[in-house]
């Protein structure tokens, strides 16, 4: 009933204004299933490749889609993901593209889904699923590769972690995002929008803090439930090994100094979360920043992982980190996502699915967020394709997808 009867493959926009590949997947039962890829602009060294669309689009149509019509089951997850994996034949997706690659394999597992007649997160997770929701992480404040002359950190994260519902997390992080408004507008401070919605506004990182915090609090206090917030650092964007450590405008830390610097924002403003804190090839940074404050805060591994089992392994023998970032389209298909996040789980580290800074209106990460039981879920809080997977979650809580 899931056999693959036809794929298709076009350009469509993403988030930025860029083409991203889009792909339908039609199973011989009339199942169909359709995602996009989506696309970082801080992307990790290590991560799978990302191809010119139209040159992923072509190689998938010469060397993936024969491979997929009438030989695979669009129910088989490992099935799709091992013929991807062939039609590629390198081990960075360099060949067919991982925007491709992804594209496909969470189409396909929306068209099984689409046969069963049941929910993604469901088709992924199993039917006990949809019990539990991962507390969303709002990008609020941000600079680094996703504004110009804005914060050196990436993204201030809100975190509502004593939210009673997802929903209810889902419209504290949106408050948080318009009490930040409010505060810059009375600083006197302008303040466009990133590439994830977040405020942009042209403040020292030391401000930001100030400003986020007094937010979180605001917010707290008048939703009456724990509202935290958290860190992408993005340190590998901040690092140069020639200016001799992380660069924040005129200041340079050396690897010491940003060890310290993290501990001491952690203690400061009780983080709970620590994306990136450091260069994405420094495992003996980012065990000895987990060793100091892993207790307390998740430090996360974004581009020092890239959702890569071989790059996790290496970290958890290292201690470096104890949580991983799961992002499908870092590693070209939903079997190697799920294998980082299980292997992240039997070594007691949290999975937060994420977005990319380029989006489309896809919802998969939603699903695939629910379906593994993630503890968070980073996809932003305001925006239309941001909103597309925060309004699933709602949708998934509600039973209605
Ligand atoms: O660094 C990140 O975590 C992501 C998403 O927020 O950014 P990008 O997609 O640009 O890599
Ligand atoms: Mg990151």
């Amino acid at each position: 009933m899931t056999l693959i009867a036809n794929v298709a493959l076009r350009r469509v926009l993403d988030s930025r204004g860029n083409p991203t590949v889009e792909a339908d997947v039609l199973t011989e039962s009339g199942g169909f299933g359709r995602a996009a890829a989506p696309s970082g602009a801080s992307t990790g060294e290590y991560e799978a490749i990302e191809l010119d669309p139209a040159k992923a689009i072509a190689a998938a149509r010469e060397h993936a889609i024969p491979r997929l019509v009438g030989d695979a089951h669009a129910g088989n997850q490992r099935e799709v993901d091992a013929a991807l994996h062939a039609a590629d034949g390198t081990d960075d997706f360099s060949g067919i593209g991982a925007n491709s690659a992804v594209a496909i394999s969470m189409a396909a597992a929306k068209a099984g889904a689409d046969v069963l007649g049941a929910p993604l997160y469901q088709h992924l997770g199993g039917t006990f699923r949809g019990e539990s929701f991962p507390t969303p992480l709002g990008n609020v404040v941000g600079g680094g590769e996703h504004a110009k002359e804005a914060t050196h950190i990436q993204e201030f994260l809100a975190a509502p972690v004593g939210a009673p519902s997802v929903s209810e997390a889902v419209f504290a992080n949106a408050a948080v995002h318009a009490r930040i408004s409010e505060l810059l507008d009375e600083r006197g401070v302008p303040a466009a929008k990133g590439d994830e919605g977040a405020w942009a506004p042209p403040i020292s990182d030391a401000e930001a803090f100030e400003v986020v915090d007094e937010a979180v609090s605001d917010t707290e206090s008048e939703l009456g439930f724990e509202i935290r917030f958290g860190l992408d650092m993005a340190a590998a964007e901040l690092y140069d090994e020639d200016a001799g450590g992380y660069v924040y405008g005129d200041e340079v830390k050396s690897t010491a100094e940003q060890v310290d610097y993290v501990a001491e924002m952690v203690a400061e403003y009780d983080l709970v979360y620590v994306e990136d804190p450091l260069d994405e090839d420094d495992y003996e940074g980012f065990a000895e920043l987990t060793d100091r404050v892993g207790d307390r805060t998740l430090i996360c591994g974004d581009d020092l992982f890239v959702t890569n089992v071989g790059r996790l392994r290496d970290g958890i023998d290292a201690g470096a980190a104890n949580s991983i970032l799961i992002k499908p389209n870092q590693i070209g298909t939903l079997s190697d996502a799920f294998d980082a996040i299980e292997l992240a789980r039997e070594n007691g580290y949290e999975t937060v699915v994420s977005h990319r800074s380029g989006e489309t209106e896809d919802t998969t990460i939603a699903h695939l967020a629910v379906a593994t039981d993630a503890g968070f879920i980073k996809t932003g809080t305001v925006g239309g394709e941001r909103t597309a997977k925060l309004n699933e979650l709602i949708r998934i809580a509600d039973d209605a997808v």
